[in-house]
C-alpha cells in the first residue's frame, strides 16, 4: 500500500541498531503477532547511542523508522529525529505509543493497558477469596505502575471488591488519624477482610525514608524498593501491636 518493498525489524530495542542482523517483517511473520502478548522483536533497557543509531539507519538505507515503546522511548525517538534533522537525511521518524502503564498523555489509551486491567482483575479476586476466607484476612495486590496509577485504579474501579488502592500520584501516610492503619483497622472491624491494591511506584518516598537507596537501571529509571513486602510487614505490625484482633493475617 505504501510501496515500502522491505520492512526490517530492530531486535532488542535500540542496541539492536548497532547489531549485525535484523529481522525481516514479511507478512507472514508478522500474521499472527496481535494474537500474541510482549513484542516478537524483543526488547531492552538502557543502550541508546543517538549518532551510532542515526549511523546504523544511514548505513542500512532505511528512510521511515518506527519506534515503538514507552516514555522513555518516545524521548529516545526523539532524539532520533533531531539528529537526522542535524545531518539533512531524508528519513521520517514516528513515534508509537506503546506502553502498559498508559502513561502518555498525547493518547486516551496505549494497547497492552486493557490487557493489563483485564489481568489484575484475576489477581484481585484471587486476593478476594483468600481474604474472605480467613479471620481478618488483608488481600494485597501489587500491580505495575512506577509512575503512574492507571493500571491499579481502573482495575480497582473494575472490580467491586477493593477496599483502598493505593498509586504514586497520589501521596499517603500509615499512622495516626487518617492514616492507612486506621483506616484498614476501621475495614476489618466492619467487614472482618478487606483488600488493597498498591501500584508499584506508590509509597516510595516512605520506603526511602527507612531503607537504603536502590540506584538506577540501564535506561535511567530509578529502581524501586519492593512497596508490597514492606507494606504487608508494616500492616502486620501494626495490626500485632495496636489492635486487639487475636487473628489476621496479610496475604
Ligand atoms: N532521554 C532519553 N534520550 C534517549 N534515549 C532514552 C531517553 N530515555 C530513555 N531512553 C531510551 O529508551 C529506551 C526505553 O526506555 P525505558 O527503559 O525507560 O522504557 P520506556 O520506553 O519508558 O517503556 P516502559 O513503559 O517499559 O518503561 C531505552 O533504551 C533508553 O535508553
Ligand atoms: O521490571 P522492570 O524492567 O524494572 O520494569 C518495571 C516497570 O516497567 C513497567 O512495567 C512498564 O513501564 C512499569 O509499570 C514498571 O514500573
Amino acid at each position: 500500500m505504501y510501496d515500502a518493498t522491505r520492512i526490517l525489524g530492530i531486535d532488542g530495542g535500540y542496541r539492536g541498531f548497532y547489531s549485525r542482523n535484523t529481522i525481516p517483517l514479511t507478512p507472514k511473520v508478522v500474521n499472527d503477532i496481535h494474537k500474541r502478548g510482549g513484542t516478537i522483536l524483543g526488547t531492552s533497557r538502557g543502550g541508546h547511542d543517538t549518532s551510532k543509531i542515526v549511523d546504523s539507519i544511514q548505513d542500512r538505507g532505511i528512510n521511515q523508522v518506527y519506534i515503538i515503546g514507552g516514555d522513555g522511548t518516545q524521548k529516545g525517538a526523539s532524539a532520533i529525529f533531531e539528529e537526522i534533522r542535524r545531518r539533512g537525511l531524508k528519513v521520517a521518524v514516528a513515534g508509537i505509543p506503546k506502553t502498559i502503564d498508559n502513561d502518555i498523555p498525547v493518547i486516551d489509551k496505549s494497547f497492552g493497558f486493557d490487557t493489563a486491567v483485564e489481568e489484575a482483575q484475576r489477581a484481585i479476586n484471587a486476593a478476594h477469596v483468600e481474604a474472605i476466607s480467613i479471620e481478618n484476612g488483608v488481600g494485597m495486590v501489587k500491580l505495575m505502575g512506577r509512575y503512574s496509577g492507571f493500571i491499579a485504579m481502573y482495575a480497582t474501579l473494575a472490580s467491586r471488591d477493593v477496599d483502598c488502592c493505593l498509586i504514586p500520584e497520589s501521596p499517603f501516610y500509615l499512622e495516626g488519624k487518617g492514616g492507612l492503619f486506621e483506616y484498614i483497622e476501621r475495614c476489618l472491624k466492619e467487614n472482618g477482610h478487606m483488600v488493597i491494591v498498591i501500584a508499584e511506584g506508590a509509597g516510595q518516598e516512605l520506603l526511602s525514608q527507612s531503607l537504603l537507596a536502590m540506584g538506577q537501571d540501564a535506561s535511567g529509571n530509578k529502581l524501586l524498593q519492593d512497596v508490597g513486602l514492606w507494606m504487608s510487614h508494616r500492616i502486620r505490625v501494626s495490626l500485632m501491636l495496636h489492635t486487639n484482633f487475636t487473628r489476621f493475617d496479610i496475604l
